[in-house]
């Protein structure tokens, strides 16, 4: 099972390497005003699944929203530890 970290990593690869077909490097190239507009998507459909879906849903929603946080991370140079200093 992938943890935060792990995605993190792969990421953060994914940002150096560019492969072919990656969404990651695509949202990159997108920039921090798109990624943004996501993150509020995805937020929203968190909010959405907790009121009217199953568990298995928000969780899944859930897992979305911290793809495209981390990808904002990658964008801007932030690591895990910049934000885990403030939790
Ligand atoms: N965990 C994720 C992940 N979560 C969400 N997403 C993206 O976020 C979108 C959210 O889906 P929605 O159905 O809510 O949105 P949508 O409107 O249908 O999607 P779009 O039309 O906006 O693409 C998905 O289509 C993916 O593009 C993710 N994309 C990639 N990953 C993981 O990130 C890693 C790198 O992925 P690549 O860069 O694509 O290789 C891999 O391990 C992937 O599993």
């Amino acid at each position: 099972m992938k943890t935060f970290d792990d995605l993190f990593a792969e990421l953060s690869q994914k940002a150096i390497d560019r492969p072919v077909g990656s969404g990651t490097v695509r949202e990159l190239d997108a920039g921090v005003h798109a990624i943004g507009k996501k993150i509020v998507e995805e937020a929203a459909e968190v909010w959405m699944a907790a009121e009217y879906q199953s568990d298995t849903e928000t969780a899944e929603e859930i897992s979305q929203l911290i793809y495209h946080l981390q990808v904002l991370m990658v964008a801007k140079g932030l690591s895990p530890e910049d934000v885990y200093r403030h939790l």
